[in-house]
């Protein structure tokens, strides 16, 4: 492969996906990276040390034609906006893309190689071309509990997710923050008198969190000090669409869309920065004994990590806080249930930047490139 196109670059997803490429030496293979932007044609891309043209213009069809692959993290109105017209000039070059716009298509793969090798290259060699990456939630969740559904072993599961400021964007996690702030500095006078009482503190914070000057231009309502439990549109059924692409997404990338593990949940966005976390409940299909399941999620892939069911050593390891910026995949808090010896418990935490959003677009390049 000779010309790769790289589209929001600059963006939070791009950023994370360049710093990762760098870390990896991706771009040794790559004999023309040229670098696209929808606001800064002609001005300079980024240092990936090795010379690149001037920013082209990511609405040139001609410029995107002239690509091997392209990889976007620019979202889903740009790729509404050029995907169509570019496959319709027979443009043949293969199409990555963080965006869930065409994740659900028929000629669509969803990518997150660890969990679905197979299926990306039974599609390669039958010929795919669109490799997308799939909703963060559901590859945090795939990448934690990949052995269990390997190994067939899910009758079904719920997904009870506590998702952080990032999945909405680089504005919101500022807005998390500023939010912080504003609970803060309402009442710092009182925080600062040991003999101030909890309960006007609390009742100041309060009315500051209702107030019309607390910032909420981005989520529309407190977070910090509270929680949102909406996360994207919302569909006639009553599920939110992050609930529903936990089903469709998940049986997509395990290539079991005809014969679909039934999964559903309720998708909640919590004043964490850039990690999701999510409390699972699966029906397994058999009462398998714990040592076995912990051994089956531990031998997935290199990047699931098997926490105890220990309460020191959870609070220490389980946490958005230890696992923010790292590839590192915990998963805890495994118990059978109340409900049987079929019912197991869990709990997980992921970057939902890394493994949620860019890792897997690089991976896939990289399959692409050393084909
Ligand atoms: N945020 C997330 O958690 C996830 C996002 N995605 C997908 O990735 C898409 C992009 O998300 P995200 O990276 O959060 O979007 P950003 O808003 O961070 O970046 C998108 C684009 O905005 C433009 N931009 C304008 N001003 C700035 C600035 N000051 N700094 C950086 N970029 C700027 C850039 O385009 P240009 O250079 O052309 O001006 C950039 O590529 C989403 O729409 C979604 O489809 C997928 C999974 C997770
Ligand atoms: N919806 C996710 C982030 C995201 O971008 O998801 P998707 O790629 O499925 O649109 C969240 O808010 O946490």
């Amino acid at each position: 492969m000779k010309r790769v196109g790289f589209v929001g670059w600059r963006g939070m997803v791009g950023s994370v996906l360049m710093e990762r490429m760098l870390a990896e030496n991706d771009f040794d293979l790559i004999d023309e990276p040229v670098f696209f932007t929808t606001s800064q044609v002609g001005q300079g891309g980024p240092d990936i040390g090795k010379p690149i043209p001037a920013l082209k213009d990511a609405s040139d069809i001609e410029e995107l034609k002239a690509m091997d692959a392209i990889i976007s993290c620019q979202g889903g109105d740009y790729t509404k906006q050029v995907y169509k017209d570019l496959r319709g000039t027979g443009w043949q070059g293969y199409w990555i893309d963080a965006a869930s716009a065409l994740r659900m298509e028929e000629d669509s793969v969803i990518i997150l190689d660890p969990v679905n090798l197979n299926v990306i290259q039974d599609a390669l060699a039958s010929g795919a071309k669109d490799f997308i990456g799939g909703n963060c939630t559901v590859s945090l969740m795939l990448m934690a509990l990949g052995g269990l559904f390997n190994a067939d072993q899910v009758e079904w599961a719920t997904a009870m997710t506590y998702q952080a400021a990032s999945g909405a964007g680089a504005k919101n996690m500022r807005e998390l923050l500023s939010q912080m702030g504003a609970a803060h500095a309402s009442v710092k006078t009182l925080l600062d008198d040991p003999a101030s009482a909890i309960l006007d503190i609390d009742r100041q914070v309060a009315a500051a969190m209702r107030g019309d000057s607390f910032p909420t231009d981005c989520f529309g309502v407190p977070l910090a000090g509270s929680l949102i439990p909406w996360i994207d549109t919302q569909l006639p059924n009553g599920q939110s669409r992050e609930e529903w692409k936990g089903g469709v997404e998940t049986n997509k990338i395990l290539g079991r869309s005809n014969n679909p593990v039934p999964i559903d949940g309720l998708c909640v966005r919590i004043g964490a920065m850039r990690c999701h976390s999510q409390a699972l409940t699966i029906k397994l299909k058999s009462d398998i004994p714990m040592d076995e399941i912990q051994g089956m999620l531990a031998s997935a892939n290199d990047w699931v990590k098997v926490i105890p069911n220990d309460r020191e050593i959870t609070v220490k390891e389980l946490t958005p806080t230890v696992a923010t910026g790292t590839l590192s995949v915990p998963v805890g808090r495994l118990r059978k249930m109340a409900m049987g010896g079929e019912y197991l418990s869990a709990f997980t935490v992921g970057d939902q930047l890394l493994w949620g959003a860019a890792e897997p677009l690089r991976r896939m390049l990289r399959i692409l490139l050393q084909a």
